[in-house]
């Protein structure tokens, strides 16, 4: 049963209710819309997605505990938060997980997942999903994507960098079809069905598949064929031991990075970003900004977790402090200044962006949402997960 979850009224449902126009919102799978030039919807979309900062703080006073906020991090507001939302996905990905996908072997499978709380995370990003539906279609794809990430880099369940290429290879292979004779394709689906993070991966791209358009699912598969040479740059380091520079770092970063979840915005919502639109030097350009200031969030939080384990620590911090010889709560700070820079470059871009093009305009406060709805699930997890300080 599918039911539409409720949204907030301000500066961004505004931005989306005005953007209501039958030429640019249509259900995912509805034929592409043909954009004209600027309009005047555009004009206030632009005004929009600048207020949604300023104002929806305003609007949404209940979201967010300054006590479990990183002090100095600039970032957008989340605009709605609804636990009842979020335990019904997280119950329908936890029945996924244990009955479709048997997704860990260990009795933990659901308290773990629920720690993890997928369902929170897509619920405060998503906050203009269509339906019920799309926001557990995201949810499982960040399962998925996580599974990936445990089973082949990280330790805890026999990850290792060693050998990572060819294994990250099969798991591209899991939502991006490989074409063979009949002979080798029998040992393909077999071994695809026998990995648990192949499965998840699977049949999470199948879920996606029937919300997204062909070039949604397409724009997919390439961010996380992205997001595996990003996981191949941080094995390469820990194989190694070699803290790269920061520049090089943020290069890595840029690939290994929360991009998939941000891009699957418009398909959550239920309207497409033509491709030849996404394709634009400057959309990209937004997008890479808003990816890269989200995942650097992450390395602020996440960072003493990340410390505490053996293995070389993968975190902008450290490779601030190993660069410029600081202590790592200076090193600290620096990086709080460029996720803020970061944040701000991207929304200088996305203000006048968005005045051209009412979709593109949705698409980039989609994004936007997306900064400060994983803010808010970061800090949420402080005290289990993650910290507010080194
Ligand atoms: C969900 C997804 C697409 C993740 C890809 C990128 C990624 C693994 C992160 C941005 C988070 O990195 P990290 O491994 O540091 O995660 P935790 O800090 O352990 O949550
Ligand atoms: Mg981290």
């Amino acid at each position: 049963m599918s039911s539409s979850p409720s949204v907030p009224e301000n500066a961004a449902t505004r931005l989306f209710t005005s953007l209501k126009h039958p030429d640019v919102v249509r259900s995912a799978r509805g034929s592409v819309p043909v954009l004209g030039g600027p309009t005047g919807l555009g004009t206030s979309a632009a005004r929009a997605l600048t207020a949604v900062r300023e104002e929806a703080v305003g609007s949404v006073p209940e979201i967010g505990d300054p006590e479990r906020q990183i002090k100095g991090l600039r970032c957008p507001p989340a605009l709605r938060d609804d636990r009842a939302l979020a335990d019904r996905v997280n119950e329908r990905l936890v029945d996924w997980a244990e009955n479709e996908i048997d997704l860990y072997d260990d009795a933990g499978m659901r308290e773990k997942l629920l720690a993890f709380d997928p369902g929170r995370s897509v619920m405060l990003c998503h906050p203009d999903a269509v339906t019920f539906e799309h926001l557990v279609a995201a949810g499982m794809l960040l399962v998925g994507e996580n599974a990936v990430d445990d089973y082949f880099c990280e330790e805890e369940y026999g990850g290792s960098p060693d050998g990572l290429g060819a294994r990250l290879a099969v798991a591209q292979a899991a939502i991006d079809p490989a074409h063979m004779p009949p002979g080798y394709a029998r040992q393909y689906e077999q071994a695809l069905g026998e990995h648990p993070a192949l499965r998840a991966m699977r049949s999470a791209m199948d879920h996606f598949e029937r919300i997204a358009t062909p070039a949604q699912a397409q724009r997919y598969r390439h961010d996380v064929a992205n997001l595996y040479l990003g996981y191949n740059a941080e094995g390469a380091c820990v194989q190694t031991g070699r803290v790269p520079s920061v520049w090089e770092y943020l290069v890595q970063r840029q690939f290994n990075n929360f991009r998939p979840c941000l891009t699957i915005t418009d398909s959550v919502g239920g309207y497409e970003l033509p491709a030849h639109v996404y394709a634009l030097p400057d959309v990209q350009k937004a997008t890479a900004l808003a990816g890269n200031a989200t995942t650097i969030l992450n390395d602020l939080y996440s960072l003493r977790k990340e410390m505490a384990t053996e293995r070389l620590h993968y975190n902008l911090p450290i490779v601030i402090a190993d660069e410029e010889g600081y202590d790592i709560h200076m090193a600290f700070q620096k990086a709080i200044d460029v996720h803020n820079e970061l944040v701000d470059a991207f929304e200088a871009l996305a203000a006048p962006l968005a005045a051209t093009d009412p979709v593109l305009a949705r698409y980039l406060a989609g994004l936007s949402n997306w900064l400060g709805g994983n803010h808010e699930w970061h800090s949420g997890l402080v005290g289990t997960r993650y910290a507010v300080e080194p």
